[in-house]
Parts: structure tokens; sequence; C-alpha cells
């Protein structure tokens, strides 16, 4: 069953909307009226602007926030390159895939990533771990995609990534992520998006956590355009929950802790010290913001015919390339759904694709995988590889009777979908030891039925 956002209990409050200009201010008055930088800022707080574009971006793309926080973020210590003991599990593979990737065309699946131990505590940043990724954040082309797994709260250390933005998917254990506009909870089934640049904490109250992360290194996530479909479906704008400011003020003198500034800047990781909390934010405003979005709130289209539509259908952000409809990444979605389509081949069909394809599971099971694509795994199909429903899927689908069903009701599997070619890392292939060597079985067993003497009035089962 669905469990959608509003009927949780609120812990934190939100602001509603996809890509709207939002204020929030944590003490009355701290936002300046009528301009963004007075001389003096109510409170004794500093203005500072945060650009999530170009600042000359047409105005439909143009994205930034101005803070008005306790001291400016430029107050640390100058960065380093981050110790052996913060870089131990992210390796040197941490979103660097292009220096040491390995190419292949195989197909690839993951048994779920292991779960850190009790002596081997993790916290976000250092439970991440490089998957596979393409393009250069330099040249801003490209993406990464990571796994985390961790089981201990971010204690005095924020991370923002120079290179792009997060779009975190939680497969097990709640987060709560502190970030310079204000808290965010997010469960399995919800997703997260952190723009680049801005500053995060990871908490799991709730044990051990993990899922999958995609970040792309230019352009920010959109809603597809919806087309045919008309004004409302697939992600509605309503539904997507930005932070309400929230700020933390560590006095240095009484509250001696110091944090550290974990920044990700062309795929390497540095640390910067500094004696006061970052996320010091008393009020805000703009449209360059972290957000929060409930997959159960995904209203889903298909076909209520036949045949089985294309997974772009389940798009719930975008982030477009120059080219139009060929995305630097989709994030794709497939939801518990009902399931009509008469004298079809119902579950997503044989094929070989001009993008990639990288697949998680949240839960439950996937409606092509039968066996071995397990929830916190994943599976890669790269350009022109080819993949589709196992043997044991195959063999269902082609006997069953076409009565209208469900799409398994507890099952929520996603897709990272790119126009790049990807590249996957050391720690991915070998490392993890989570590689399923025997994945192409998943096809061998799927049976020849050709008969050069069918007549179309041959008997099939699903010619009824
Ligand atoms: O490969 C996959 O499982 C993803 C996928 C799903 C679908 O419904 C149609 C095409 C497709 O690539
Ligand atoms: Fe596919």
């Amino acid at each position: 069953m669905s469990v959608r956002s509003d009927n949780s209990p609120l812990r934190f409050k939100y602001l509603s909307g996809f890509g709207n200009h939002f204020s929030s201010e944590a003490l009355p008055g701290a936002l300046p009226v009528g301009q963004n930088a007075p001389q003096r800022c109510p409170y004794g707080l500093y203005a500072e602007q945060l650009s999530g574009t170009a600042f000359t971006a047409p105005r439909h793309e143009n994205a930034r926030t101005w803070f008005y926080r306790i001291r400016p973020a430029a107050v640390h210590q100058p960065f380093q390159p981050a110790t052996d003991t913060l870089g131990q599990h992210v390796c040197a593979s941490y979103s660097d895939p292009h220096t040491e990737a390995i190419v292949t065309p195989t197909q690839l699946r993951w048994r779920p990533f292991d779960l850190p131990t009790e002596d081997d505590a993790r916290d976000f940043v250092e439970g991440l771990n490089s998957l596979a990724g393409a393009g250069d954040p330099a040249t801003r082309e490209g993406l990464a995609i990571y796994v985390y797994t961790c089981n201990r709260s971010m204690a005095h250390r924020a991370l923002y990534s120079a290179d792009g933005d997060w779009l975190i998917v939680p497969q097990l254990g709640e987060l709560v992520i502190q970030t310079e506009f204000g808290w965010l909870e997010v469960r399995p089934n919800e997703i997260v998006v952190v723009p680049r640049g801005i500053r995060f904490r990871v908490e799991t109250p709730h044990g051990p956590s993990r899922g999958y992360v995609l970040e792309v290194f230019n352009g920010h996530f959109e809603l597809p355009d919806l087309g045919p479909i008309g004004a409302n479906g697939l992600a509605n704008p309503r539904d997507f929950q930005a932070p309400v400011a929230a700020y933390q003020d560590d006095d240095p003198e009484n509250d001696p802790a110091e944090w550290q500034i974990v920044a990700k800047y062309q795929g390497r990781l540095f640390t910067a010290r500094q004696a006061h909390c970052p996320f010091d934010v008393v009020a805000w405003h703009g449209n360059y913001v972290p957000y929060r979005y409930n997959l159960a709130d995904f209203c889903a289209v298909n076909s209520v015919t036949f045949d089985h539509i294309d997974p772009s259908v389940f798009t719930v952000l975008t982030c477009k390339s120059a080219f139009p409809g060929t995305a630097i990444a989709d994030f794709v979605i497939f939801p518990p759904r009902f399931e009509v389509q008469q004298h079809t081949f119902r579950p997503p069909y044989f094929h070989r694709n001009a993008m990639s394809e990288f697949m998680g599971l949240i839960h439950g099971e996937y409606e092509a995988k039968r066996d071995g694509f397990l929830p916190g795994g994943a599976s890669l199909h790269s350009f022109m590889t080819p993949h589709g429903p196992d043997a044991k899927t195959v063999e269902a689908a082609t006997a069953r009777e076409l009565k209208p069903g469900r799409v398994a009701d507890n099952t929520q599997a996603f897709m990272f979908e790119s126009s790049l070619m990807l590249k996957v890392t050391p720690w991915a292939l070998t490392g993890c030891e989570k590689v399923d060597p025997n994945y192409n079985q998943a096809w061998l067993a799927i049976p020849k039925t050709f008969d050069p003497n069918w007549t179309p009035a041959s008997k099939t089962p699903s010619s009824s």
C-alpha cells in the first residue's frame, strides 16, 4: 500500500511546490524587506547569495537563493585533500570514475550492498562508494552514481558537492537531513534532491541505512514535459517539499566543537575546519532549494488498451542535455499500479537501448525479474547491451490469462537512465564483492518456441 507524505506525523514543516520562489524565516522580520542586501541586515545577520546557475542564465532557468546567516560561509580554514580516514571507504574511486574506471558492455547485477557493522560504524560520507559514472565535473558534462551504506549520523561534519546536484534514493532506513535551508526527513520510497553547493548533514536515527545517489554535473533536475498527457499527472509540482528555515547557533566559546566541511570538488574530497556550525541560516528566500518527494504521490499513466509503454512514461525528474528529449539522466520509477493491457506481453520487453540503464530496487520484486534482483542491489544494462525479462518472467507472462490485475502492490524499482556511456569503478566490479557472476543465466533458459509451421489459426496462450 502506498503511504502519502501528508499522512505522516509532521515532525518538520515544509514549503510546497516545485521550482517556486520561497521565503522562510526562523525569526520574525529576519528577511530584509524590498531588497536583498541592506547595509545592515536584521538581527545583525550577513547576506550571502548562493547561485545555482550563471548570473545571466535565462530567466526560466535562473536559480539562486539569498541566505541571511550568522556568519558568511567563507569563515573557515583552507581546504585540504581529505585524509585516508575519511577517504577509507569512499576510496580513490570516489566520484572519479574516469581515471581508473572500467569499460565493459556486459550485463551487470549486484547483490544487495553490505551494511556496515557496529564495529565498523560509518556515516553517510564514509559509507559512500562510487559505482559508475561518465564525463567530467570539470567540463560539466556527465554524471556519477553512488551507493551509500551508513549506521551513524554525521557528527560535526557537513558535506557539499561543487560538482553537481544529488538525487538521493533511500532504500533502507530513514534519513534526517540538516541543510542550510532547514531540515528534511526522508524515508524509503521518498527521494531528496540536494542541488550543487548546498551544505548538508545526514542523521540515521533508526539504525542502518542504504540507498543510491545520482549526481549530475550540469543542469538541474526538472519535471518532464507532459505533452498530450495534459496539465496534470506523473509527479505533480505541489507534492515537492522544501524545508523551512531553522538555524543552529553554536557559539565557539561555549560550544567549542569544531566543524568539518567536506567538499566534493572535481571528483575529489577536500575538508576544511571551522569553529561554528555551518547551518546558521536564520532566513532565506529564493528558488534554489533542496527538496523531497514521496514516490507514492506519483500519478502513473499507462496503456489501457494494449502493448507495453516505454518506461519514460514513469519519469519523475529529468536532467536535460542539449539534445531535445535526450536526457543526461532521467529518474524513472516502476510503481505499484493496475495493468489491464490485452493480447500483450505485459512485462518490460526485450530490448537494446541507445541509453545506459542503471536500476535499483527499493522494495518488493521488479516486474521483469523473478530471481536475483533484490532490494538494495542494482543492475546496469549499457548502451546496446541486450536485456529484458528473465526466463521465469517470460514463461509466466506468455502463459497467463490477461485479466485486469495489479503489478505487485508492494514494489518500487527505479532507473537512472542516461544518454551517456558509463564506466564502472573497480570497487563496483570487484571491491564490493557483490557482482552476481551468474546474471547472464537470467536469459539462458529462455526456450526456443519458433515453429515454422505456425499459422494464424494456431492456438497460443496469448491469443485469447
Ligand atoms: O530494462 C528494464 O528493465 C527497464 C525497462 C522497463 C520497461 O518497462 C521497458 C523498458 C526498459 O528498459
Ligand atoms: Fe531496459
